[in-house]
């Protein structure tokens, strides 16, 4: 898609909306507008046996834990249970090329001028235009409407590279860890930051899964969520996990992720006490995490998402099992991801994995996959 060009298109063909819930889809009303045309894949954490209505009108399919072990069998141990990790699923059923997926309690936010912000056609506009790592851009995004390169951008670098990961973020509660959240109780995000940025080359970030759009043929076999929630030492680090593992290996493959518009509203703090507990270990190790994913080098034979995977489970058994058992299990995790990935996107496979088709008026659940 040019710069100049006004609205992105709608992807209903070749992008499907992921939603992992453990409470209700009732928010998907707000959003009719916005994602009706699309197909939603949702992901039923906890009670396999409750049933979860969607919407009617909405297309859908729909997994439970019971769905995930059936149709992985014992590769389903790589998909994290009681936790929204378990979204991770719905990238690997899905046979579209883009991805976005949301949080059960994120709903339309406003621009300051009172807008509505139809937050997917933000991401299909980041997904479509390229990403700058190598040189920043002072006037953030170049491919903006009213907006370009300027003065001293090397002409060499204004292609850009194809951008992988669309990074959106939120407005009200801001996705803070649960320290900040006990210190800062009542604080809210009231700033809406009208930019949207390629972070740099060699820099990571803590990838946020509430509202988020990647091009699956680019960079989907790397959106492992890992093994977090039930029978877990740790838990709500399962996008931070992602967006460290995507990455570097965008960094190694020279494709783009970008931070910034589109805005949601997103309403609920989950308890700071309850993420307490999950995420405890998860602050310290980080310590460690980071400093071993800043000087990950990947093989130069290594050119496809999944070859780089198994090399970088490699490397995290080897780099940070001394920190806990658990890396260990993480690293087989992710050759597990990989193995069930190829298992449902075999490279010569036509058609679809099918579960039942829902049609939203009282569709069947995904039984008939
Ligand atoms: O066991 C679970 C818990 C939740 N979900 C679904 O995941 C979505 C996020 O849940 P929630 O809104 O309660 O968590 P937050 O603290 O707001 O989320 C942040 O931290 C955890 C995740 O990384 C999340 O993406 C972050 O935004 C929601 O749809 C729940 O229904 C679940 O499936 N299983
Ligand atoms: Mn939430």
């Amino acid at each position: 898609m040019s710069a100049m060009q006004e609205v992105p298109p709608v992807l209903s063909e070749e992008l499907d909306i992921v939603i992992p819930t453990i409470r209700s889809l009732d928010f998907l009303e707000q959003w009719r507008a916005f994602f009706e045309p699309y197909h939603l894949i949702v992901v039923q954490d906890g009670d396999p046996s409750r049933t979860v209505g969607v919407p009617a009108g909405f297309d859908y399919e729909l997994y439970t834990r019971k769905d995930i072990e059936r149709i992985l069998g014992p590769k389903a141990s790589c998909i994290s249970f009681k936790d929204s990790a378990c979204r991770c699923f719905g990238y690997m059923v899905s046979k579209k090329k883009y991805i976005y997926t949301i949080d059960d309690d994120c709903f339309v936010a406003s621009k300051p001028s009172g807008e509505k912000i139809d937050a997917l056609q933000q991401h299909i506009r980041n997904l479509l235009t390229p990403s700058t790592p190598f040189f920043f851009n002072t006037l953030y995004d170049p491919y903006a409407q009213g907006c370009d390169f300027v003065r001293g951008y090397p002409f060499s670098l204004r292609e850009g590279v194809p951008t992988a990961v669309s990074h959106g973020l939120w407005l009200n509660i801001p996705d803070y860890d649960a320290p900040t959240q006990l210190v800062k109780p009542v604080e809210r995000n009231t700033r809406y930051v009208n930019a949207v940025m390629t972070i740099p080359k060699g820099t990571l970030f803590p990838m946020c899964g509430m509202n988020l759009a990647f091009n699956r043929e680019l960079i989907g076999p790397a959106m492992y969520f890992g093994l977090m929630g039930d029978g877990q030492p740790i838990g709500r680090y399962d996008d931070m996990w992602a967006g460290w593992c995507v990455k570097v290996i965008c960094d190694h493959l020279s494709l783009g992720v970008k931070t910034g518009l589109p805005y949601i509203w997103h309403s609920k703090a989950s308890n700071p006490f309850v993420n307490l507990k999950k995420e405890y270990k998860g602050i310290f190790w980080q310590e460690e995490i980071i400093p071993f994913f800043q000087q990950v080098k990947f093989s130069s034979d290594k050119l496809t998402v999944e070859e780089l995977y198994i090399e970088l489970a490699g490397k995290v058994k080897e780099g940070l099992g001394h920190i806990d058992p658990y890396f260990s299990k993480l690293a087989d995790g992710m050759v597990t991801w990989i193995e069930s990935w190829r298992q449902l996107n075999p490279p010569a496979a036509e058609g679809e994995t099918t579960a039942a088709k829902g049609t939203g008026a009282g569709g069947k659940l995904a039984n008939g996959h």
